[in-house]
């Protein structure tokens, strides 16, 4: 197997909103709620869930783009909780991530030459010839002319910009990328483009990718691993044909159900439906956070919440009645 890259143990990230000056004053959102996963070299890992569930949040803790509320985040076995400043800074060319909308992570006012360079300055990756060459090397590694050097990100299509997002992000050789609705906003076409960049890509630098998306359909022809998150919390993990074969979270389960098919004679079959509201994450419920939208909930499910248990074959899921097992 392969080394593991980035290890998150029971991960936290509880935000306190709603203002209030004396202490128990305000809400906490339990954005991230003890999340512990070890990503894999090489491997692409998806993280999907609803919108708000925190995966974004749990991408950039995992970077240390945001801290951590509580809970440990190791790179290649080193503990990077605990690293000052200057510690992360070395760390950061290892780390990297790719945007939803490069437009509006994209300086407006910047060149393309300038956009690229600048995480190479700031690392010090060499002289002004030597950047130079680096970012016409990276314009070629994302299938972009050396013409473009000079032109403004307005000048682009979305699928270039998006280009020119990862070009960035893997400026300085890293080794584990985080992809946050990196392919989202783009046409589907241009989505399967993006993807086989990002898949050529991974298999030339040996990169590893944390993936995170709302979209199945996205997940089953990308990654090798999913995880499902709701509410803060996996939900389950395993590989991405056993996920789709056969979900063991009632929550996985409805969530392939509504993906739309291609097969006319499947979109007839009745599906299960995912009822009631979200729970908020400012308000969670007693028990299995999931219950009181869980078409097969018991009593223990509203009072006791379950754990991530190792099912085997690289396989988890928190539920008192796993389905398929
Ligand atoms: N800075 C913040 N302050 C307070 N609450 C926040 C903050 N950032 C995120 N949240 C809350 O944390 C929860 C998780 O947000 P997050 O953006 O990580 O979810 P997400 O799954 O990535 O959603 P989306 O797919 O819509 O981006 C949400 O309830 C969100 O409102």
């Amino acid at each position: 197997m392969n080394e593991i890259v980035i290890s998150a143990r029971n991960l936290t990230k509880h935000y306190r909103v709603g203002g209030g000056t004396l202490a128990g004053q305000g809400k906490v959102v339990r954005a991230v709620d003890g999340v512990t996963l070890d990503i894999r070299e090489r491997e692409t890992f998806a993280l999907v869930g609803e919108s708000g569930c925190g995966k974004t949040t749990l991408g950039r803790i995992m970077l240390r783009l945001q801290e951590p509320s509580g809970g440990q985040i190791s790179y290649r076995g080193q503990d990077i909780t605990a690293l000052d400043d200057a510690g992360m800074r070395a760390l950061r060319k290892k780390l990297q991530i790719v945007f939803q909308d490069p437009y509006a992570s994209l300086n407006p006012r910047m060149r393309i030459e300038d956009i690229l360079a600048e995480p190479l300055r700031t690392h010090g990756y060499g002289s002004a010839e030597v950047i130079r060459d680096r970012c016409a090397e990276l314009l070629d590694m994302v299938g972009l002319r050396h013409t473009y050097l000079r032109n403004y990100p307005h000048q682009f299509s979305g699928g270039q910009r998006q280009r020119i997002g990862i070009a960035r992000a893997l400026a300085n050789k890293p080794d584990f990328v985080v992809c946050d609705e990196s392919v989202s906003a783009l046409d589907v076409s241009i989505q399967a483009q993006v993807l086989n960049l990002l898949s050529d890509l991974q298999d030339e630098l040996k990169l590893t990718y944390f993936f995170i998306t709302h979209d199945l359909s996205v997940v089953r022809q990308f990654a090798d691993r999913v995880g499902v998150m709701f509410l803060g919390r996996l939900v389950e993990v395993g590989r991405t044909e056993d996920i789709f074969a056969g979900p063991l979270h009632p929550y996985t389960m409805l969530l392939i159900s509504a993906v739309p098919r291609a097969d006319p004679r499947q979109r007839t079959r009745e599906r299960p439906l995912m009822t009631g509201e979200i729970p908020s994450p400012m308000n969670l419920p007693p028990g299995c956070r999931f219950h009181t939208r869980c078409p097969f909930a018991k009593d223990i499910c509203r009072t006791h919440d379950p754990d991530l248990q190792d099912m085997g074959q690289g396989r988890a899921v928190a539920c008192h009645f796993p389905l398929n097992s």
